[in-house]
């Protein structure tokens, strides 16, 4: 295990998402987890039930400690909570000349407890993305950035247009959001400039989804610190998500976390749904 990952992200006490998703993760892909939190979460199953932001300070020699110490091979933001602490991200890429940013754009909880204040928003645009590769936003989170509507997938094409000329060099667009027109399937979209890539499995019929995006997007980032392409990242990455939500075991009372470890546990079945990713081109 000699590649390395970074998740600069939120504590989930509940373990479902936040940094704890992304370690996992990492650790199922046999990349070594480095972390710094930019935020303690009171937080389970039910929702969140308090937000502790640690001190910029804090978050900066978190930063400075693993920047000055390890070969990091790809880097994965989430919960970033405030203008502020961008900034002191953004500062740390740049001094360090971090390569392959993957930003899981995190702004509301599935229980609609927010985790970007909203003035935070226009930093994300002009601050992170410019130094962003791959930035991965749910439909909601891809409306907030864009200011557009987004029903149909040509809305989502417009969308990505847009985030890729405000400096994402990938557009991953979720598609876990969207509406019950396309409710049997999810798709997930990837721009990369030029061509659209989709990515369809059916969708899963499960309250049990807590930290669906973190893990997508913590997939994509050990992928990517693996040396795959992002083409192959964001394939392997729906597989591994669609695993840990179909092997999930309801833990606590309200929407349960996934299983990080399904594709491991189940590698036959994990073959099978590799071979089952419809994927096309646009
Ligand atoms: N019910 C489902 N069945 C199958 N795949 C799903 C389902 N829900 C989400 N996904 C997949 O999980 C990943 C995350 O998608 P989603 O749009 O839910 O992200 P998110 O809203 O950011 O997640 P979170 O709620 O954790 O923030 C995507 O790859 C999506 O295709
Ligand atoms: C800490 C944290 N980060 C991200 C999410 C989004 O799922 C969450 N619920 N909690």
């Amino acid at each position: 295990m000699n590649r390395t990952a970074l998740t600069i992200a939120g504590s989930d006490s509940g373990g479902g998402a936040g940094i704890q998703a992304d370690l996992k993760t990492f650790q199922e892909h046999l990349v070594f987890g480095l972390s710094a939190l930019t935020a303690v979460t009171a937080q389970n199953t039910e929702g969140v039930q308090g937000v502790y932001p640690v001190e910029i300070d804090g978050l900066q020699q978190q930063l400075d400690s693993v920047g000055s110490d390890f070969t990091i091979d790809a880097v994965k933001t989430g919960m970033l909570f405030d203008e502020a602490r961008i900034e002191t991200v953004v500062h740390a890429i740049k001094k360090f000349k971090w390569k392959n940013i993957i930003v899981d754009p995190v702004m509301i909880a599935k229980g609609g407890d927010h985790l970007l204040t909203e003035e935070a928003h226009t930093a994300l645009l002009e601050q992170l993305l410019p130094v962003t590769d791959v930035i991965t936003p749910n439909i909601p989170e891809a409306e907030v950035l864009t200011g557009k509507t987004i029903r149909t997938i040509s809305d989502r094409k417009e969308a990505a247009r847009i985030l890729h000329n405000a400096g994402a060099r990938y557009t991953v667009i979720k598609g876990g959001h969207a509406d019950a027109s396309d409710s049997t399937n999810v798709i997930d979209m990837l721009f990369d400039g030029e061509t659209f890539t989709f990515f369809e499995l059916p969708r899963i019929d499960s309250k049990n989804t807590h930290g669906t995006g973190c893990t997508f997007a913590a997939a994509i980032t050990a992928q990517v610190a693996l040396g795959q392409t992002v083409t192959e990242a964001v394939k392997n990455a729906k597989v591994f998500v669609q695993m840990a939500i179909a092997h999930t075991t309801s833990l606590g009372n309200g929407f349960g976390p996934t299983h990080h470890g399904a594709l491991r546990q189940f590698p036959n079945e994990a073959a099978v749904l590799a071979g089952e990713v419809r994927q096309w081109e646009d």
